[in-house]
Formats: C-alpha cells, structure tokens, sequence
C-alpha cells in the first residue's frame, strides 16, 4: 500500500477516546472488509456473551462461578444489591485502613510508623500489583513495596536482606485468593521466622487478602494478625488487580485508587458498545484473531516504549494466556488454542531482539505502547532541537515502518501519560478484549484446569522424597539410585528419585551422593544424619 493509501486506512481504522486520550491503531494490521464481514457475527455472539456475563450469568462454568471484575468499578451494574454493598464496604475498608495506616493509628509495636510492606503472593496475586508498582509508585511514597512472587530461597533471601533493618517497621501483606497455594504460603512462613530472629511480633505487621474461611484466612484470625481483606469467588486472580488485591498495595503507596477504578469504569463503558469499529477491545480482539487465524498461530509481542510500563507485558502473558491457552472448548472439542505473549519495552529490545523480528521467522504480531508525554517537566536536549524523548519516539516509529515493509503486523496504543486513570484503563481494555477473545474462539476465558495437574504433580514428588529419604535413613549400606526406587516401591519413578537426591545432596540435608554424576547409575547414595 502507499503512503497515501496507508494514511487513509490509518485514519479509517482510528479509534480514539477523548476522555481519556487514548489512540488505537490497528491500520497497519493486513485485514480486509471481507474478514471485518466474517467476524461480524461472531462479535455478535462476543458481545451477547459479555452482556449476560456482566448480568451475572455463570460465565465460568466449571467452576460454577459469576465472573465480576468489571463491577468492581461501578458497583451499580452488580447484578444483587448484596454484590454491590460487597464492592462497595471492599473499597471503603481498602481506604479506611490505608488512613489509620497514614495516621499511624494503625502502627507496628515497635517502631512509629509503616515504612515498608513485602507483598508475599503468586501469579493474580502478584502480577497486577508488580505492573501498578512499577508504573505508579511514587520515587518517594509514603511506603516502599517489596515482593516475594515464588518459593526460591535464594530470591527470599535477597528481599529479607535488602530490608532487614527496615523489618521492625515492615507491613506484610499475604496475598492468596485461594489460601492454599504453596508458594506464598512457604513465603509467609519464611517472614514469619525472620520475624521471629529479630523478636517481632509478626501477628501484629501482618495482613491477609484471601477468600473467606480459606487456609489463610482462619491462620490469620487465629494468630491474631491486624486485619483481614476479604476476596470474592466471582474475581479471578488474572482478573483481581482492580479488586482489594490490587487496590489496597496500591493505596498504600500513595497511588490514587478511585482513579484507577475511574479509568477502568470509562473504558469498560467505551467497550460495551456493540458496534466492532468502536469498540477498542472489539478492535484488539478482532485484530488478535486475524494475525493468529483464531488459532494461536502468531504470537503477541507488547512493546511499551515507557520503563514504567515495564512490567505490562508479563502482566498480559498470565491475562492473555491463562485465560486463551485451553486443550478444550466449550463444547468439549480438542482444540489447544491459545496466544503467547511476550516483551520487554523500547526502546530496550530493538537491540535485542527485533532483529529475529524483522528479518527472521515470521510468527508475530507486535502490539507498541506509545506515551505522548516524555516525561514531567522540560526535556534537555541532547543535539541541537532533539532529546531524549523525541529519539524514543522516532525510534518506535522506525521499527513500526521498518517492520511494516517487511508485511510484519503491527497494532499501536497510545495513551497521553501513564498515569493512574490510564492504567486502570488498560487493564480493562485488555480484560474486555481477552473476554472478547474467548468468546470468539469459544473457550472458558475464565478457569485454569492445566495449572492444577502442575500442582498435583509437584506434590507427588514432595510425597515422594519423605519416602525416598525414610528409605536412605534405614539403609545400613550405600543404595544405588534404583535399589532406593525398588525400596519405595516406586521403580518407574526412578528419574525423579535420582533428582530428589541430587537436590538434597546439594543443600546439606545429610544426603550424600557418590560416584561417577555423569553416569547416575554408579551413584550410591547414604545418609550421614545422627
Ligand atoms: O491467589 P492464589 O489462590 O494463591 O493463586 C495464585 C495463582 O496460582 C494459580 O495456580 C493460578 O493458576 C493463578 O490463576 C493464580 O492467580
């Protein structure tokens, strides 16, 4: 296509919210109106779909639950004046306890005031709050956040360290929908010891957000900790951010929540409209469709050319992939759909990879986030007339060109700032249009099963090493690695036995290992414990 040409598609296919400034571009993606034809009843279905969603229907139907994120921002449309008095006591207990924290009415035993909070939680529980941190924390708020997201003592260990002098002031918050997840529970407990070596009264730093009567939820009540924060089953944790999971970390950094909610509410109103071209999450999703054949063929690079939105990208992965990357479809089929998402920022990863991007294998469509302003306040220049800013801009618009004339798509979001409203109003672009998405494709949006058999297994193999090391602890001889799986009883797990072993033996748990390690099978193994 031409420039002249391209400059109208651009214009035809602009989308544009003047609420919010918000720009979606999708013109340099290759659709015809001959596909936008075939997607129309399909949208159809979407937006039908969404509407009983939103009406509170079971959109989830194996779990047998609603799915109510998009009241959290305007509790009116909550379909029981039960669910609405939910949200709204939920948001008035976020920012009543977020004052007394303020006015140090609410204040560690032994230090003045809260000047930190560890954030302990895992994927919904930790994404949403990692991506508002980075994008909105002030450089000097009144609490500093700090995140345990996994079960590696080595990444503990670095969070602790960095603040172990700031523990006796330090706010931790557990966050776990369903109060049983492994990881932020060994998390937990592993703050709760160092709690313990400094004297501390962990109970009375500590808060939880958790499902009602989960595993967490009776710990905290019954060790006394500050407080408590409900969590709904209707919000998945993907999906959680604009809930107390999200809200309250972000309150306490000083981050205005109500316009978070604010610019969620304005978008979700900007794509309840049925009309596909102005509809931005019908637009995102329209476009996802054609570059992935409604099949997962391509995947989704995001690009924000912004540091703060850094972590944009690894939000969407669990957003887009949880909730596309399904074996079935509604009615049962096989179908393994799904989108991978991946990135980084900008202009960061042109030195990167974009290389493979535009001149290797083709099985990518980029999504760039662009931010109108460069930064609060006037910029230097760095040669005469330019700065820094105008270098990130020229150089997203390059590699959009650069890519284009290699017929890589591209869609480009931009928004004025990022700024509390419009990341709120991201969030809920993109939950609108993986919603969207689903519908299309026919999937639960809204469950997981894959992660479960994850779960399940790894808890075979912890099941399985208390066998193993019982094993080696009655032993009177070395075992070799197959006489110890013959002895549990478990022969055909041999593999994982050999891994369990190595692991201890590597940590100092009285396993040790000898023989040749590149040939397991001469290994024998004893127990050196009293
Ligand atoms: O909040 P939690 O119940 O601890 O769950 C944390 C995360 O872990 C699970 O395995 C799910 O796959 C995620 O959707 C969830 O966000």
């Amino acid at each position: 296509m031409d420039a002249t040409a391209l400059w109208q598609r651009y214009q035809d296919w602009l989308y544009y919210h003047s609420g919010l400034g918000l720009y979606l571009d999708i013109s340099r993606m290759g659709f015809n109106d001959a596909f936008v034809a075939t997607m129309k009843p399909k949208f159809d279905k979407a937006f039908k779909d969404m509407a009983a969603l939103e009406a509170g229907a079971i959109a989830n139907p194996d779990e047998h639950r609603m799915v109510g994120h998009y009241w959290l921002r305007n509790s009116d449309i909550a379909p029981t004046s039960e669910l609405k008095q939910e949200i709204v006591e939920g948001i008035a207990q976020v920012e009543l306890f977020v004052n007394k924290v303020q006015n140090r009415d609410i204040k560690p035993p032994f230090a003045p005031q809260f000047t930190d909070i560890i954030s302990i939680g895992i994927g919904g529980s930790a994404l949403g709050p990692q991506f508002v941190s980075e994008a909105l924390s002030p450089d000097i708020g009144p609490l500093a956040i700090h995140f345990i997201d996994n079960t590696d003592p080595a990444g503990i260990d670095r969070t602790l360290n960095k603040i172990k002098d700031k523990l006796v002031s330090t706010l931790v918050i557990t966050i776990s929908k369903s109060g049983g997840t492994p990881e932020p529970r060994n998390g937990m407990i592993e703050v709760q010891k160092a709690f313990a070596a400094q004297k501390l009264d962990f109970a009375k730093q500590a808060i939880a957000i958790t499902g009602v009567d989960s595993q967490l939820d009776k710990l905290a009540k019954s060790e006394g900790w500050i407080a408590t924060f409900p969590m709904a089953d209707w919000v998945g944790g993907r999906t959680s951010e604009l809930s107390t999971v999200g809200l309250l970390p972000a309150a306490l950094q000083g981050i205005d929540i109500r316009a978070m909610l604010d610019g969620a509410k304005v978008m979700d109103e900007a794509t309840r409209t049925t009309e596909i071209k102005h509809n931005p999450a019908a637009l995102l999703a329209m476009s996802w469709y054609f570059a992935c054949n409604g099949r997962g063929e391509k995947d989704m690079v995001v690009l924000p050319y912004k540091d703060s939105l850094l972590l944009f990208s690894r939000y969407l992965q669990q957003l887009v992939m949880e909730s596309i990357g399904k074996e079935k479809d509604l009615d049962g089929n096989i179908v393994y759909q799904g989108i991978s998402v991946y990135g980084n920022k900008g202009t960061t990863d042109q030195h990167a990879y974009v290389q493979q991007l535009r001149e290797g294998v083709s099985n990518f469509f980029l999504t760039f986030i662009e931010v109108l302003e460069d930064r609060q306040g006037v910029s230097p220049e760095v040669e005469t007339g330019v700065t820094s800013g105008d270098y990130l801009s020229g150089l997203l618009q390059g590699t959009r060109q650069a890519l284009y004339e290699k017929q890589r798509d591209s869609i480009t979001l931009t928004i004025p700032q990022v700024n509390p409203r419009t990341v709120g109003a991201l969030i809920a672009l993109y939950e609108r249009a993986v919603g969207f998405y689903g519908s299309l494709v026919n999937v639960n949006a809204y469950h997981q099963p894959g992660v479960e058999a994850g779960k399940k297994a790894a808890a075979a193999v912890l099941d399985l090493q208390k066998q193993v090391l019982q094993v080696i602890k009655d032993a009177t001889t070395p075992l070799s690695v197959a006489e110890i799986a013959e002895k549990a009883g478990m022969p055909d797990q041999i593999e994982i036995i050999y891994k369990i072993l190595r692991h201890l033996a590597a940590n100092g748990r009285n396993v040790l290992l000898e023989g040749n390690f590149g040939q397991p099978s001469t290994l024998t193994t004893s127990y050196k414990g009293s």
